[in-house]
């Protein structure tokens, strides 16, 4: 392998002890404790084990953790009553929805249900709008934390070829959005675009988010460029299953020249900023100044 390691895993350490600064001075200078609520409906095994991984986080660093359960079958007007509880309690700074929502619930209206300053997902269609604008807006977390990894490897990203491999509202839509943002040419790919591999052979930066297992060989990367492996797929190998990215890690690795790994890479990245956007919120909701280094 010849790119550099791209440690998802470190940096997120090192994002959740800068957070767990800021809320120690929160606590001594304002009486401060920042709180997140995360809402689970039904009983996912993935989301439950994905859920307390938040909370034991988020306790870590000092917050604290509100977790809230619903049945499968709960009816969304019990939901939006939840939601608005949380949106009056002073307690909660950032709410979290875990999604998917089981089929009978329609999660656009869930989502837009959370007040906008406490959508910590930076889902809501006020934050999405706000990004789009360049006014403060809540981040989403994913495509927050590639652009941490990517400022941290690159400096500055201005004028670079970025293509961005998807076209999800979650991940590809404001990661092009954040990219444009530091003056990158961004192109948006999806399952529609012509002759893929010679438009990703374009790019300095590749951010892949599709959800397609190995879907990027290496063969469609520029030598040197920069690959952000946003994919968590989890698939058969033999008797055992492992997680693998949207990249084809050991191609890929032999042509670029910084790559994140799958795991360790993004993931752990996207809890450090949920975190991070939670200690955000609480701060604007108080009148303070976000933290440096820790917002966009
Ligand atoms: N409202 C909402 N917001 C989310 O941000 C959200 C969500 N719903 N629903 C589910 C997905 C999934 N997601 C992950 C975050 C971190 C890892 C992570 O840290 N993964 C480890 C590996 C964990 C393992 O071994 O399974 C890694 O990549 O190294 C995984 C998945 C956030 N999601």
């Amino acid at each position: 392998m010849t790119a550099k390691l791209i440690d998802g895993k470190a940096f997120a350490a090192t994002i959740r002890g800068r957070v767990a600064d800021h809320v120690a001075r929160l606590k001594e200078e304002h009486d401060l404790t920042p709180g997140l609520a995360v809402v689970l409906v039904g009983e996912d095994p993935a989301s439950q084990v994905y859920v307390r991984s938040k909370g034991k986080q988020t306790k870590e660093a000092g917050m604290a953790s509100f977790e809230h359960k619903l049945p499968v079958d709960a009816d969304q007007e019990t939901l939006l009553k939840l939601i608005n509880d949380l949106n009056n309690d002073p307690e909660v700074h950032g709410i979290l929805v875990q999604l998917p929502l089981p089929s009978h619930m329609d999660s656009s209206l869930v989502i837009n249900a959370i007040a906008p300053e406490k959508d910590v997902d930076g889902f809501h269609v006020i934050n999405a709008g706000r990004l789009a604008t360049g006014q403060d807006a809540m981040v989403p977390c994913t495509p927050l934390g590639c652009l941490m990894m990517l400022r941290d490897h690159h400096g500055d990203l201005s004028g670079m070829n970025a293509v961005v491999l998807g076209r999800s509202n979650i991940v590809g839509k404001p990661m092009a959005q954040l990219l444009l943002g530091e003056s990158c040419t961004v192109t948006i790919a999806h399952s529609r675009t012509r002759d893929l591999a010679d438009v990703v052979r374009q790019a300095d930066v590749v951010v892949a988010a599709v959800g397609r297992p190995e879907m990027v060989p290496g063969d469609w990367i520029k030598p040197g460029a920069t690959v952000i492996d946003v994919g968590i797929n989890r698939i058969q190998d033999g008797e055992k299953t492992r997680l693998v990215g949207d990249v084809e890690f050991d191609s890929c690795a032999e042509v670029a020249g910084a790559i994140t790994p799958v795991p360790g890479g993004v993931g752990p990245m996207t809890i450090a900023c949920l975190l991070a956007n939670t200690v955000t919120a609480a701060c604007r909701a108080n009148g303070l100044a976000a933290p440096e280094g820790l917002t966009k």
